[in-house]
């Protein structure tokens, strides 16, 4: 098992990119599909960009050693990463 990031740009989607909102296709339903969805889906999508843009512009990451990230899958109340990401982070320095 490997981490393909490429497989979220859909062809499928053409232009409109991959569907979270299961009207083109179901492959991953993280705000529910259907008459449900989660009506904050648009907001939370914004927020999560900026959040994540913040969380790389305002620290420095780096892997912790020995920890190599293994995404093979762990039963446990839910299923989890047999080796999730470890990460040290810390401030950058701005100027
Ligand atoms: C990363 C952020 C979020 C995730 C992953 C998420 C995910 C979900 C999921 C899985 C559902 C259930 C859908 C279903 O029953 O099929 C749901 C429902 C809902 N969400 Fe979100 N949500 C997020 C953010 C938000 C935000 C920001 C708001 C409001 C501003 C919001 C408001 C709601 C409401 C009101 C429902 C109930 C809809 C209904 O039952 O008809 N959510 N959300």
């Amino acid at each position: 098992m490997e981490f393909k990031p490429e497989r979220f740009f859909s062809k499928e989607g053409g232009d409109q990119g991959f569907d979270i909102t299961g009207s083109r296709e179901i492959k991953m339903m993280p705000f529910g599909v259907g008459r449900r969805i989660c009506p904050g889906l648009g907001l939370a999508v914004l927020h999560l960009e900026y959040f994540v843009a913040n969380l790389v512009w305002k620290f420095e990451w780096r892997g912790v050693e020995g920890e190599d990230v293994d995404f093979a899958e762990k039963q446990e109340f839910t299923m989890v990463m047999r080796n999730p990401l470890k990460a040290n982070i810390s401030p950058r320095v701005m100027k």
